[in-house]
């Protein structure tokens, strides 16, 4: 009993025996990994499905509707909701800022059906560009409001698990338009690892990004149980760099800046670890950090 769809139930009932949440909800964008995630959820818990037309395709609005359909007739209560994508980082992002941000609950989790090679796309991607620990964590299981209880099972057994229920779920033109690095990642670079490799690639990257993730909660509560004064840059400069750039990350949240990037947060800390008198560091949110007199400070930038 080791079909496709009996791989993804035991996946999503696992995560829900552990995580035990008080409400669940599916998003579903009509492709075959939140497809086959709304459907086992539905035969487990009750549960809703919201789908997000973000109005950027020609016929989004039926690809949308036809998702909740589908849902509906697989016995979740199911809405569309439509988002305007605005602002800035290109349309990728701002669709992925809107979507999350009208799938962000009230209450319980939101179920995201991200899987293994979306897990070992997103570890490849932060290796090749450089990216620190956090990025090459990949994304968590459980990341309250969000749920991926998918992340260990394959697109392919997701897809397989579709066709044994008989659904057709959508295809996105996106996900073949070689002008997106992803696409061209899973198209051309993964299949020669896994030749070279002798397969089983996606399986280790995110076997890597769980050991990751091991690693940098252990820092991240060595960093929380700080308490100096991470402004002092007597009291943080002898700290190893690791725990040192994660104090200085906890600092700049407290201060409210947004949306911290890998880059953002070295610039900072050479302001401590690799200090010449360097001048101070744009930040997102309209934010500058500076050292001045041994102090470290974050402030709006002055229009
Ligand atoms: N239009 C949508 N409506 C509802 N949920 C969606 C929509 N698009 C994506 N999702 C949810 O997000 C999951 C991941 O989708 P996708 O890989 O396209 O997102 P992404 O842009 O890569 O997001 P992330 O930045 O979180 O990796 C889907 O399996 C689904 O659960």
């Amino acid at each position: 009993m080791n079909g496709p769809l009996s791989l993804v139930r035991t996946a999503v009932r696992r995560f829900l025996r552990e995580h035990r949440p008080e409400a669940v909800t599916v998003a579903v964008s009509g492709g075959a990994d939140s497809l086959a995630l709304a459907a086992v959820t539905a035969g487990l818990v009750p549960a809703r499905a919201v789908v997000v037309d973000h109005g950027l395709q020609e016929g989004s609005a039926e690809v949308a509707e036809a998702a909740a359909r589908t849902c509906r007739e697989l016995g979740l209560a199911a809405e569309v909701r439509r988002v305007d994508v605005t602002g800035s980082g290109g349309p990728e992002a701002a669709a992925r800022r809107a979507r999350y941000a009208a799938l962000r609950p009230e209450g319980g989790l939101v179920l995201l059906g991200h899987t293994r090679d979306d897990q070992a796309e997103t570890v490849l991607l932060g290796l090749g560009r450089g990216s620190g620990p956090r990025s090459i964590a990949g994304m968590r299981p459980l990341d309250p409001p969000w749920g991926r209880p998918l992340l260990e099972v394959s697109r392919a057994t997701t897809a397989a698990a579709c066709a044994e229920l008989g659904l057709e779920p959508w295809r996105d033109p996106h996900n073949d338009d070689p002008r997106y690095t992803r696409v061209r990642l899973r198209k051309e670079v993964l299949p020669l690892l896994e030749d070279v490799l002798q397969g089983g690639v996606a399986d280790a990257l995110a076997r890597t990004a769980a050991q990751l993730r091991e690693d940098n909660d252990a820092l991240d509560e060595l960093a929380e149980a700080f308490d100096g004064d991470c402004c002092a840059v007597a009291e943080v400069e002898h700290l190893p760099a690791a725990l040192r750039r994660r104090v200085l990350r906890r600092w700049l949240l407290a201060e409210r800046v947004p949306e911290l990037s890998d880059s953002h947060l070295r610039r900072v800390d050479a302001l401590v670890g690799e200090w010449r008198g360097q001048g101070g560091v744009w930040l997102p949110g309209g934010f500058v950090a500076r050292r001045a007199h041994g102090r470290l400070r974050v402030e709006p930038v002055q229009s």
